[in-house]
Order: C-alpha cells, then structure tokens, then sequence
C-alpha cells in the first residue's frame, strides 16, 4: 500500500530487501555519491523504460557484482527528498560472493533488525521503513516483527 505524501515526486527507485538467517543484507554508501557515508539497502534510480524488477536486478549487479532474483513488492514510500521508492523482496543465490564496486559501496553489513534501527546513519527513509513493517503495515516473507519492536522502534 502506497504511503500518502504530498511531496513533488522527482525521481523514481527501487531497493531490495534481502534476508539471510532474520539478518537485512545493507550498503554503507560511498564517499563518492549522495548522501555519502549513510547505511541503506541496495538499489537505485529507475531507468527511463526499465520495469522496477529490471532496475532492481541492474542496481544489485551494478553494486555488488551478483545477479539477484526479484520477489515480491513490499511497500512504496515517497522520500522527503521526492524520490518515489519501491521496496521489493529480494533473493541471492546462497553462496553469491559479493564483489562491491567500490565508488558505490564502502561496505555491506548483514544486521538484525534491531541493530539496523538503532544505526544511526540508517537513511531516514529506510527507518520509516522499517517503522512500518513494524507497525504491520505490510509482511515481509520468512522474518517475523521482533517482540520488543516497540520499545526500541518508539
Ligand atoms: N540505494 C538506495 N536508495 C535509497 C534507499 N532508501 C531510499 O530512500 N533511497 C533513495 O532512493 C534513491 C536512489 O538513490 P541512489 O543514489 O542509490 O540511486 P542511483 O545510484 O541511481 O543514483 P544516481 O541516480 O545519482 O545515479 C535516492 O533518492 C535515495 O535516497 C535504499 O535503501 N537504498
């Protein structure tokens, strides 16, 4: 379900969210492009004519170097900045090496939720993400709302 915004949209996403063992597969950003330095999932700017899915496996095999499978549309967000974010499910082969291309990504981290929220260079959007799987606005298959989600995400 869409999050109602009445910012002017000026660019469309896609991020994927990816899961091994109740941990999210994250980027630290580079140094080199926007918002430098800040924690988030993989993803990127749609590309004139490309479907979200396209865009999503292109951005994955841009950043990380491994060809991921796109599941399932989770949620949409409109970004303060007026990006138009969708976030999908998103699944890697069990043994993908993860080769980064390192003027995109400084690092990847896999992190609980519970750690993710509490990062405090998590990108703002993505905590109102997680926020909002929290408060059961929409599933995410195979991990469950932790029991002491609102403690923490309060
Ligand atoms: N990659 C990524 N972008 C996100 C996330 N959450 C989120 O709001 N965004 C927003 O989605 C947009 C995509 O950003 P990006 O800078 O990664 O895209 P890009 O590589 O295509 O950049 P470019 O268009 O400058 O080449 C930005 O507005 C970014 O702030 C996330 O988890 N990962």
């Amino acid at each position: 379900m869409p999050q109602k915004s009445n910012i002017p949209i000026r660019k469309r996403a896609v991020v994927g969210v990816i899961l091994r063992h109740n941990k999210f597969l994250t980027i630290r950003r580079s140094q080199l492009v926007v918002a430098p330095g800040k924690v988030c999932f993989p993803g990127g700017g749609i590309e004139h004519g490309e479907s979200e899915p396209q865009a999503l496996v292109r951005e994955i095999q841009e950043e990380l170097g491994v060809t991921a499978t796109a599941g399932v549309r989770l949620f949409e967000t409109v970004t303060a900045w007026g990006t138009s974010v969708a976030w999908w499910h998103a699944h890697l082969e069990q043994d993908a090496q993860l080769v980064l291309h390192a003027a995109e990504v400084a690092e990847t981290h896999w992190l609980t939720p519970q750690v993710l929220l509490r990062d405090p260079d998590l990108l703002s959007s993505n905590r109102d993400f997680l926020v909002a799987w929290g408060q059961s606005t929409f599933a995410i298959p195979g991990i469950a709302v932790p029991p002491d989600w609102n403690e923490i995400s309060g």
